[in-house]
């Protein structure tokens, strides 16, 4: 192929936190943590409300830049202006961006043409992704005409139409039923096998079960006040396994 968009094979990445916390305002989004994925490795974040979840993949995003530690992707920090890292990540730490004009297909080939695909294979892999998430015939509605949990597998489309290293999927069960959410794991361990690294956040046991990643539980935040003791750190956050590479 050799095109300068040749989306390629997708390379895991890998992902640490050196004792990377959020505080803002003095308010504590999430307590140091650290850990490391490896490449292609799967991570799964489980934990209270509030606790940090979310936070965490936007750091990992670069989506927030950490107010004490470090993150790294593929060794440097996430750097979301540039193509080269955003070429690397895709996921669903943003809320999608609908086009009111564009139906539910039109938007999942428009992206992975974005990548690289050219256009009648994008319809393909647009198709037949619609199809594994079981909304092919919804591929001629527009966003308004779907429904909530439909719209959540359209934003999932979106995302999984596209070559990327790093999946990056905050609470991707919201709004399924459990069939659709068993697909979803389903999806995310063809491209975990495909070489690429996984990062979900979810309230959801059977998705954590289905993927079968090691497990990061963070403790729920304590306190708002800096300077004062704000409960658990980074030692009390257990991973399940027993170590912090996942
Ligand atoms: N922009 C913000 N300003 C102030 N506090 C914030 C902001 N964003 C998040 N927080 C707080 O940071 C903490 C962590 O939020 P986060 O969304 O990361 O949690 P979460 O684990 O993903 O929660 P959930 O399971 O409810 O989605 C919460 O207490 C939240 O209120």
């Amino acid at each position: 192929m050799g095109r300068r968009n040749d989306p390629g094979a997708p390379r895991g990445v890998r992902v640490e936190l050196r004792s990377a916390g959020v505080e803002l305002d003095g308010t504590t989004l999430l307590e140091p943590v650290s850990l490391s994925v490896p490449a292609g490795g799967t991570l799964v974040l489980r934990g209270a409300n509030g606790s940090g979840k979310s936070t965490l993949l936007r750091l990992v995003s670069g989506l927030r830049l950490p107010t004490s530690g470090e993150v790294t992707v593929d060794g440097a920090a996430p750097a979301p202006r540039r193509r080269a890292f955003r070429r690397l990540v895709t996921g669903t730490v943003e809320p999608p961006l609908l086009a009111r004009d564009l139906t539910l297909g039109e938007h999942v080939a428009l992206v992975a043409t974005t990548w690289g695909t050219p256009v009648r294979d994008a319809r393909t892999a647009a198709g037949a992704l619609l199809e594994r998430l079981g909304i092919a015939n919804l591929a001629h509605r527009f966003p308004h005409e779907l429904s909530s949990g439909q719209t959540q597998l359209a934003s999932l489309a979106t995302v999984l139409v596209r070559p990327a290293s790093l999946l990056l999927l905050d609470e991707p069960e919201q709004r399924l039923d459990a069939d659709r959410t068993a697909v979803v794991a389903e999806l995310l361990a063809e491209r975990r096998e495909e070489g690429a690294t996984v990062l979900v956040a979810t309230h959801s046991t059977p998705l954590e079960d289905a993927l079968g990643g090691d497990v990061l539980r963070l403790a729920a935040v304590t306190a708002d006040v800096p300077g004062q003791d704000v409960g658990p750190g980074a030692e009390d956050l257990t991973l399940d396994g027993g170590t912090a590479d996942a």
